[in-house]
Formats: C-alpha cells, sequence, structure tokens
C-alpha cells in the first residue's frame, strides 16, 4: 500500500517513527509535511492529504494532531474520505473491517508508541468485509 502522511505541530514529533513503522511493514510513505514542529493549522495539512488520496488510487492516508478530532473533522468533509479517529488496535481494525476507511486519524497527545504500532498492524493487515457493511457505508455520504 502506499500512504501519504500529514500531521500538525502537535503531531509532528511522532511522525518519523510511524513512517518507519509503515516501512518496516513493507509500506511505501509519502511525507506532506510539516517540516519542522513551528506551529500551523491541522486543516490546511487534512486537506493537502486527503486532496492526495483522492486524487491517486490504492492509496490511503494517516493523520496526526494531538487528539485527532481537528484532523478527523476536516478530513470528513471530502467526499470520498472516509476518515476515523483511532486510538487502539481495535478501533483501527474496525474502521477498516467495517467501514472502508481509508485516512486513520490519531492524536499523538493520546497514544503511546506501542499502541500506535498495534494501530498500524490491525489497520495494515485488515480488509474491508463488505456485505452488510457495504450498503452502510455507501449511505454515508448524503
Ligand atoms: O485539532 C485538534 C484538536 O481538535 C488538534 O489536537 C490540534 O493538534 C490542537 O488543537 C493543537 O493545539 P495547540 O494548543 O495549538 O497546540
Amino acid at each position: 500500500m502506499k500512504f501519504f502522511i500529514a500531521t500538525d505541530h502537535a503531531g509532528f514529533s511522532i511522525k518519523s517513527n510511524v513512517i518507519a513503522m509503515l516501512e518496516h511493514l513493507g509500506h511505501e510513505v509519502i511525507d506532506l509535511g510539516p517540516f519542522s514542529n513551528e506551529r500551523v493549522d491541522y486543516t490546511d495539512f487534512a486537506h493537502r492529504l486527503c486532496i492526495e488520496v483522492l486524487n491517486h488510487e490504492k492509496t490511503q492516508g494517516i493523520l496526526i494532531c494531538g487528539s485527532g478530532i481537528g484532523m478527523s473533522l476536516a478530513a470528513n468533509k471530502h467526499i470520498g474520505i472516509r476518515a476515523t479517529l483511532c486510538h487502539d488496535a481495535y478501533t483501527a481494525q474496525m474502521a477498516r473491517a467495517h467501514n472502508d476507511a481509508n485516512v486513520l486519524c490519531f492524536g499523538e497527545r493520546i497514544v503511546g508508541l506501542g499502541v500506535v504500532e498495534s494501530m498500524l498492524e490491525a489497520w495494515c493487515k485488515t480488509s474491508f468485509e463488505g456485505g452488510r457493511h457495504a450498503l452502510r457505508v455507501s449511505k454515508i455520504e448524503l
């Protein structure tokens, strides 16, 4: 899988670890910034990432801010983006299996590296189950 990743200043510190974890799992990662921990607006980076995911087939996104809330709110304004705020391996697994999520959001101020690693593993190994979930997902966009 090819991933795009972006953060704000509050998600910047963990980004290099996340990139390394995804690469270790065999994935390609494109870093969309920021490239310093200077204070920025999460909205700018969420929108930048979603445009890239929507313009490139078979890609997914990782968005990290302090809580993950702002990133998920902004990302879900894009038709075709299903961004899920995850806190652990279970929420990451369900986001993929039941919601066909294509953008994983989390908060650097919420989860530690061990939890992040288990979330990424769960996300990457889980496919959308389809079936009864497909109609529900199709009804998300109004
Ligand atoms: O959008 C958020 C919360 O909904 C993110 O967690 C931001 O990273 C956070 O608001 C940044 O806060 P700061 O006080 O400007 O560092």
